[in-house]
């Protein structure tokens, strides 16, 4: 099967400006991809290419195997809150998503549901204008959601809300991908959702800078694994005789292995350790530090 979402060698400029640069990547059903970048890195452009609302200068964005303009019920295929989710602020929660569910021949009955799913309910015929941020966030996921697409793109969707947020967040776009939703959310801080995503993809100015399972970017960009215990010394032997990086002599500071990866060669070896955790770097560091390291130009 093919991928849900697959960007492929796609460009955007804008005049003299390179928005986006020969980016490729892909989502699969399942998955939940956080799209990284500072401001300006080209992240929203991108998404709006994948929707079909700005044209790509070269390059192609398909959403199963498709451009968006190809699809044949885009509603029930793609999902998507860009701009937190525009809403007339006059209107009720309620009678915004009816007003979109009508336009796409859904029920009232599905706006009721999905109401309740983003704990809107009780809220629902409030003006959506008097509405907390986070509240808009939900009523933004909850239109996005009425046609039960298989695929969801998010720009921002943590800007702004605070850790009771961000968490909910997290919970219930697991719980989309637990039931085979392939999910594309973008962000400019990596601390924001490094607990909701399985992958990540770093942007720079236009340009991919790092693709990877965000443990093993953590892993590889971070400033390694500690491992301490009395088994330290034999599970040196096994990473420096697999190739491993490994210093230090009483705590172990493993430099390019993920905790996964150590933690199967403790197990296979049955060895005893006391702590494995990932070192010094937070996750704004490696971020910061993945994106300074392009400054100096193209490698
Ligand atoms: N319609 C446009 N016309 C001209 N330049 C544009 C247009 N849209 C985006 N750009 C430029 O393209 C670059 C990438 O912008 P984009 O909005 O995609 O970045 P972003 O990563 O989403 O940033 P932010 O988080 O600030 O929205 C920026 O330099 C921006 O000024």
């Amino acid at each position: 099967m093919g991928h849900a979402i697959e960007v492929a060698g796609l460009s955007k400029t804008f005049g003299a400006t390179t928005a986006v640069q020969d980016l490729s990547f892909t989502v699969d059903q399942g998955r939940i991809v956080g799209f990284l970048g500072p401001n300006g890195a080209g992240k929203t452009t991108t998404l709006r290419m994948v929707l079909g609302l700005v044209r790509p200068t070269a390059g192609t964005a398909t959403i199963n195997g498709v451009a968006y303009v190809g699809l044949d019920d885009p509603v029930r295929t793609v999902g998507a809150v860009l701009d937190g989710g525009a809403l007339h602020p006059g209107r009720s929660g309620r009678n915004h998503l009816r007003s979109y569910a009508r336009a796409s021949g859904i029920g009232d009955d599905r706006v009721e549901e999905l109401l309740a799913m983003v704990g809107l309910t009780d809220a629902a015929n409030r003006r959506a204008g008097g509405y907390s941020l986070g509240m808009r966030q939900r009523l933004g996921l909850a239109t996005a959601l009425l046609g039960d697409p298989k695929i969801l793109i998010l720009d921002e969707p943590a800007n702004g809300l605070d850790p009771q947020g961000i968490r909910w967040l997290r919970d219930f776009l697991r719980h989309l991908a637990n039931q085979g939703c392939a999910i594309l959310v973008s962000s400019h801080g990596l601390a924001e959702i490094s607990q909701m995503v399985d992958d990540v993809v770093v942007i720079d100015r236009g340009r991919s800078i790092a693709q990877a399972p965000l443990e093993q970017l953590m892993a590889s960009a971070g400033g390694g694994m500690r491992v301490r215990g009395p088994d330290v010394a034999r599970l040196a032997e096994l990473l420096r005789a697999e190739g491993a990086t490994v210093s230090g002599d009483g705590d172990l500071v493993v430099g390019d292995r993920t905790g996964e990866q150590i933690g199967r060669l403790v197990a296979e070896h049955q060895l005893v350790i006391s702590e494995l955790t990932p070192v010094g770097a937070s996750l704004e560091e490696v971020f910061l530090r993945l994106t300074q390291s392009e400054a100096g130009g193209p490698s």
